[in-house]
């Protein structure tokens, strides 16, 4: 059974189609982003999950079930991006006074370690920083050992050294097969930490796949070579390649999949191949050709 199911679901606020009859599924154990700019619907969608919002239209099932049923029965987790602290308690006290709410929660202890919080234990959650703050919202999602984790842009105020300590934790909470599902703007994080990209603009999926497969999608790769004094000819015939251009003896495939032209290209020509150079549509160009067209 699939962990998390969109089936034609729509949202309007008034006059605005935040989302626009998504449909899609998401299988248990995988890891997630979904990537957009701003206003594509990664809020809503994420605040339809947990059942903070009702769909215009259509039905969303979280491992069968609807999203109230799942919340109830601890299924979800989830880190917002102003999630509300109680300023007075400590770090300790609040995240156990959360696991605490759940049958079978995480030790005190696993929590603090996986969101990076044992030193800041005894801090009063009124005293942090805003990253600090964003990881103790991390450990609250967690607290349930839910099965699906939901985290809104979860490193928004986050450094670049808690950026990272942040990602060990969400790999290894992942690890035991459990389900994530993160909002995010920013691409590497999405190209670095998911094994899925669903790209949203305006509401609808414009591009679903792994990170790989969503630059192979837009084209705009490379692979360039010596030729020298050898010949071009069928080299346009290569897997992937949609153009050959040769100067100056060097020449250029353009393609859509850089390995299996180079593939073709050693396995399928005698050429003699020198100085070979590829380069790949980064998933930013990839995400603005795919953001622009939909
Ligand atoms: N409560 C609301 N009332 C009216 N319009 C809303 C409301 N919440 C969101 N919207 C609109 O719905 C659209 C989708 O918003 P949403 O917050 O889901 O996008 P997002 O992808 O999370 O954006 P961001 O990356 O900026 O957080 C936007 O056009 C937004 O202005």
């Amino acid at each position: 059974m699939n962990a998390i199911v969109f089936d034609n679901v729509s949202k309007h606020y008034g006059d605005v189609l935040a989302v626009d009859d998504l449909s899609l599924a998401i299988e248990p154990g995988r890891t997630v982003a979904l990537l957009g700019p701003n206003g594509a619907g990664k809020s809503t969608s994420i605040n339809l999950l947990l059942g903070l919002l009702a769909p215009t239209q259509g039905t969303i099932s979280i491992h069968g079930r609807t999203p109230a049923q799942a919340v109830k029965d601890g299924e979800l987790g989830a880190m917002l991006q102003d999630g509300a602290l109680i300023p007075e308690l400590s770090v300790k006290e609040l995240v156990d006074l959360v696991r605490r709410l759940y049958p079978n929660p995480l030790e005190l202890g696993e929590i603090l370690e996986l969101a990076d919080l044992t030193a800041l234990a005894g801090r009063r959650a009124g005293k942090l920083s805003g990253g600090q703050a964003q990881r103790v919202r991390f450990a609250l999602a967690m607290a349930g050992a839910p099965r699906i984790l939901l985290l809104d842009e979860p490193t928004a105020a986050m450094d670049v050294e808690s950026r990272l300590r942040f990602w060990a934790g969400m790999h290894d909470y992942a690890a035991g097969g459990r389900t994530v599902l993160f909002a995010t703007h920013y691409l590497e994080e999405a190209d670095e930490h998911s094994d899925r990209v669903i790209v949203i603009a305006r509401g609808r999926v414009a591009a679903d796949g792994t990170a790989a497969e969503i630059k192979r999608g837009v084209g705009g790769q490379t692979v360039r070579f010596a030729l020298g004094e050898q010949p071009a000819a069928g080299l346009g015939t290569l897997p992937g390649v949609s153009a050959v251009e040769v100067s100056a003896g060097v020449v250029t495939l353009h393609t859509s999949d850089t390995d299996a032209t180079v593939a073709g290209l050693y396995r399928g020509t005698t050429l003699d191949v020198r100085d070979l150079h590829l380069s790949g549509a980064d998933l930013e160009a990839a995400f603005l050709a795919i953001t622009r067209e939909s």
